[in-house]
């Protein structure tokens, strides 16, 4: 269905669900926000066969992102860092660090076969009955956040990121849901968004809360591509910027780059708690928190992988509902903090015996 071709260029540039509930919907967490979009199409993914087990859509909050992850191989970079092909997704050449031109639609997915879900701006208005909430949540900056409304509406859901019976629920179930977030960060706060799809809630938080500086930290291709542009389009190259790779790999560093770390680190329906802890509390500084948009799941995940959490350095995670008075229900949050730095098990060495063989080696000679 929907090529990505535009990778190359996505990266040589600067720079969806979930739950939460929202101000008139059921508990989103159940209900992902991703289209089912085809995995196969996009350059990252690797077929079940040759390489993990079979692709069953988008992570949901409780899914196991890690075990079915198509992009695994992808090169790590910061926007603005070498372009990856878009064909291997091997690092090609260097680049600018110019954003990338608005992706021409023939190779943006424009060749999807949209239907009649062929995307609506209008879809993105702003309801009346939510209008009094975007407006205490986003303040001056709510003609920006209407701006990423309609981009997600539109290229959004022509480039299979976000499902187009999405489209009109954009507000409620996905930007306030988001932007209620904002308060459980203090002022000036470095904030890391992991797995970020099209920019929630990382982007959302961006738009309300100018103070922040935030990094959008997710693998895959044509997702890149689309935030790349979005920050472009919406002038937040300032306070925003795109990393390209895992968390794992961010909170690794490499020879040309530090480790990532931030003050917060955000999350909404990337993995169950206790993945999130070990890929998350690695990014956040000493003293900083894990932020985990949830959803009716909450409870019972901090009571299943407390012990986890714990063990990874998190101290025991709480359960916030955030929005109360603004949103209609309340979000609810799981805040960890990240209390000690534990190191990851470090690799076991292979036994040698005495003639300096592992004795693995030495019985297959055998
Ligand atoms: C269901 S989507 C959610 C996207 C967005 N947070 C939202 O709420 O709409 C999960 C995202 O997590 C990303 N992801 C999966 N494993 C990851 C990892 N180890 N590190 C960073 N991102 C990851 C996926 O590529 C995907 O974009």
């Amino acid at each position: 269905m929907v090529s990505d071709d535009t990778t190359a260029d996505a990266v040589a540039g600067p720079g969806g669900t979930p739950p939460g509930p929202s101000a008139v919907r059921p508990d989103p967490s159940a209900d992902p926000v991703f289209s089912d979009e085809d995995r196969s199409a996009d350059p990252a993914y690797r077929p079940a066969a040759s390489v993990e087990p079979a692709f069953s859509g988008e992570p949901a909050a409780t899914g196991d992102a890690v075990a079915t992850d198509p992009a695994a191989d992808v090169t790590p970079a910061f926007s603005g860092e070498p372009p990856v092909d878009a064909a291997s997704d091997a690092p090609a050449g260097p680049v600018g660090p110019v954003f990338a031109e608005p992706a021409p639609s023939s190779v943006d997915g424009a060749d999807a076969p949209l239907g009649d879900a062929a995307p609506d701006p209008a879809e993105a208005t702003l309801p009346p009955e939510l209008a009094e909430a975007a407006r205490t949540l986003f303040g001056e900056r709510l003609d920006l956040a209407a701006a990423y409304a309609e981009l997600l509406a539109t290229e959004g859901v022509v480039r299979g990121l976000i499902g187009p019976r999405e489209a009109p629920r954009l507000w409620d179930r996905h930007l306030l849901n988001c932007a209620v977030m904002a308060e459980r960060i203090p002022e000036g706060a470095s904030v890391i968004d992991v797995g970020s799809g099209a920019g929630l809630p990382g982007l959302v938080l961006a738009i309300a809360r100018p103070d922040l500086t935030v990094t959008l930290v997710e693998p895959l291709a044509r997702r890149v591509s689309f935030l790349i542009e979005a920050v472009q389009r919406l002038g937040l190259t300032r306070s925003v910027r795109v990393f390209r790779g895992r968390a794992e790999e961010a909170a690794a560093g490499s020879r040309d780059r530090d480790p990532l770390a931030a003050d917060i680190v955000t999350a909404r329906a990337v993995a169950a708690l206790d993945r999130l802890a070990a890929w998350c509390l690695p990014l956040t500084v000493p003293g900083g928190r894990l932020l985990a948009l949830k959803g009716a799941s909450a409870a019972d995940e901090i009571a299943e992988h407390t012990d986890a959490v714990v063990r990874l350095g998190g101290g025991t995670p709480e359960l916030h509902r955030c929005g109360a008075g603004v949103i209609e229900p309340a979000a609810t949050v799981v805040e960890v903090v990240r209390e000690r730095v534990v190191n990851p098990p470090r690799a076991k060495k292979p036994k040698r015996s005495r003639g300096g063989r592992n004795r693995g080696g030495r019985n297959r000679d055998r």
